[in-house]
């Protein structure tokens, strides 16, 4: 595909007296696995809210393939799929329902939807769940369907707010296969986790966030440089490096109770 997927310009959002996003430039490339990395707190939910226009910006610009997201929402918005954060679904239709609705908000034919609900469905395992109600599904059943609900009109680019938080080895291995065909169709995936191991094997390229600021970016190999792992990388760039976690809790473990 090449090209830029996403181009953020001095983003800013700020809650209160808390600076959740310092400033943020950023372009991220077409056709490619994008890590968004950071400690708890960093700012990566609210980066992508922003990016997504879920979150209105204090300040900068995005772009998402060419198109402004705050100027042209709608273009935007039909390009992108979102999985985000504390998945809020449907929760009293069933996953098959939840799907054919999306489906016709998306514009999408009816016998269009079902062909590709019932292939989403069976992909994701969960063809045998499809008439359960959302609300008595798992927490990587959720993941699933939410995923399902945010493919389901080929976007070009997904945004995947931790996909991978809560959801067992055996779904996460389902979830992966699917984003592995789908970015190697061309497509761009940006997500984020503060799983190091996930984003290593799975990324080619990756972004990592601290404290509201964009501490390194680009190919994997380029930010990992020298360190044994993206994990050692990433605690010497958040500045986590060596730091003695027991240090004040002597009284933790051991002799006296
Ligand atoms: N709606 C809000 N109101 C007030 N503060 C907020 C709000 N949303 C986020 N913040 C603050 O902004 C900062 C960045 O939060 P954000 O959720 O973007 O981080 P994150 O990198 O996604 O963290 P985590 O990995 O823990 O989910 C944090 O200090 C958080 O407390």
């Amino acid at each position: 595909m090449g090209g830029v997927a996403v181009r953020v310009e001095g983003l800013w959002k700020r809650f209160g007296e808390q600076v959740a996003v310092a400033g943020i430039d950023l372009e991220l490339p077409a056709g490619r696995f994008i890590g968004l990395v950071g400690p708890n707190g960093a700012g990566k939910t609210t980066t992508l809210s922003m990016v997504t226009g879920l979150l209105r910006p204090d300040r900068g610009t995005v772009e998402v393939v060419g198109h402004d997201v705050w100027r042209d929402p709608a273009q935007v918005k039909a390009r992108i799929g979102v999985l985000p954060e504390g998945l809020r679904l449907f929760e009293r239709l069933s996953g098959r329902e939840l799907l054919g609705y999306t489906g016709r908000l998306r514009g999408l034919p009816g016998a269009e939807v079902d062909k590709r609900a019932t292939q989403l469905l069976d992909v994701l395992d969960l063809a045998g769940a499809q008439h359960k109600l959302v609300v008595d599904y798992s927490t990587g059943m959720r993941k699933k369907i939410g995923l399902a609900a945010a493919l389901l009109h080929n976007p070009e680019v997904l945004f995947l707010d931790e996909p991978f938080e809560g959801v067992d080895p055996v779904s996460a291995q389902t979830i992966r296969g699917v984003l592995e065909r789908y970015t190697a169709s061309g497509a761009t995936v940006v997500f984020s986790s503060h799983v190091m191991e996930l984003v290593e094997s799975l990324c080619d390229w990756v972004a990592v966030l601290a404290a509201g600021r964009i501490r390194a970016h680009g190919p994997l190999a380029e930010v990992r440089g020298d360190a044994p792992s993206l994990q050692r990388a990433f605690l010497e760039l958040v500045g986590a490096h060596g730091r003695d976690a027991g240090h004040d809790l002597d009284w933790l473990g051991g002799g006296d109770r």
